[in-house]
């Protein structure tokens, strides 16, 4: 479904994306992970045709999606950079919504706006609604859209618990529909739970990993000892004054004398994947 080969992009001098390789099928929930200004949202506007490569080659739906119709109507980006004109209400927003994506789920966007409580929201002007109200609309949108690939940007900002767990229900439910979701998030330990793989952008403007949710804690165990060897396949841990700790892929440690072995936790590795991006 998304293909990109040595995708690069550059603000002015500025280098983001630097040779962006990817490889996505169709169907799951994919997490976007990065440090902040890495390029995540650089790289869901390029997948979503909002914005142009400077190079390289990209295929989603096996076309490019840069100011391409066809792509575009089977992609919803949305986010908290979304950006609706102020004076619209949440119930224009909708309607809009619902006239631009062709698959629009109305039944769906009205049970969304039932369990976010957004009744109230839907008569207020864009511009006058809180930051919670915003991104819930952004998810209405996104996920009423039922656009075949839909990226959502950091869609839970400023959302609280109740209203963050109601969005992962809905996404989880919608995991199996055939959807293709693509979530930029830095909320590991949250989105872990409703992910089948994460991607994770480097500082070097390229894609460092791409692994399955369901595998990754089980390839990685914590070493511990006073004085772990060195072992160059580590993804470092914490380490303090006469503990040292190492996360190593299960092949890795399997020759490693006597040390404390440790499953791995998902946070744990995804983060320590993240320090090493
Ligand atoms: N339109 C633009 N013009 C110039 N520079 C831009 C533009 N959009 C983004 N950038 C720069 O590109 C870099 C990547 O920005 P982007 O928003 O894609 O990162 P991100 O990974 O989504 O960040 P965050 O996690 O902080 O939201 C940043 O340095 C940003 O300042």
């Amino acid at each position: 479904m998304i293909t990109a080969r040595n995708l690069t992009k550059s603000y002015r001098k500025k280098d983001v994306l630097t040779g962006v390789d990817l490889d996505l099928e169709a169907g799951g929930i994919h997490g976007l992970l990065g440090r902040n200004g890495v390029g995540k949202s650089t790289l869901l506007g390029i997948i979503g045709g909002q914005i142009k490569a400077s190079s390289g080659e990209l295929r989603v739906f096996g076309e490019q999606p840069w100011d391409n119709a066809r792509v575009m109507d089977a992609v919803a980006l949305t986010g908290v950079d979304t950006p609706y004109p102020g004076a619209w209400s949440g119930a224009a927003i909708l309607e809009a919504a619902g006239l631009r994506y062709p698959r629009w789920d109305e039944d769906g966007a009205r049970s969304l706006v039932d369990d976010f409580a957004l009744t109230g929201a839907l008569e207020t002007r864009y511009s006058f609604m809180s930051r919670g109200q915003k991104a819930m609309i952004g998810i209405v949108v996104g996920l009423a859209s039922c656009a075949p690939l839909t990226l959502l940007d950091e869609p839970y900002v400023g959302l609280d618990t109740h209203n963050r767990r109601v969005f992962y229900e809905h996404l989880l439910a919608m995991g199996e529909s055939g959807r293709t979701f693509i979530v930029a998030t830095h909320h590991v330990h949250e989105s872990a739970k409703v992910l089948d793989s994460f991607l994770i952008l480097g500082r070097d403007g390229r894609i460092a990993r791409h692994c399955n949710a369901a595998d990754v804690a089980d390839e990685y165990v914590v070493l511990s000892a006073p004085a772990l060897p060195r072992i160059d396949e580590a993804l470092d841990l914490r380490g303090s004054a006469g503990l040292q700790r190492a996360l190593v892929p299960r092949s890795a440690a399997a020759g490693v004398g006597v040390v404390r072995k440790d499953t791995a936790d998902l946070d744990d590795v995804i983060g320590a994947m993240l320090e090493a991006s």
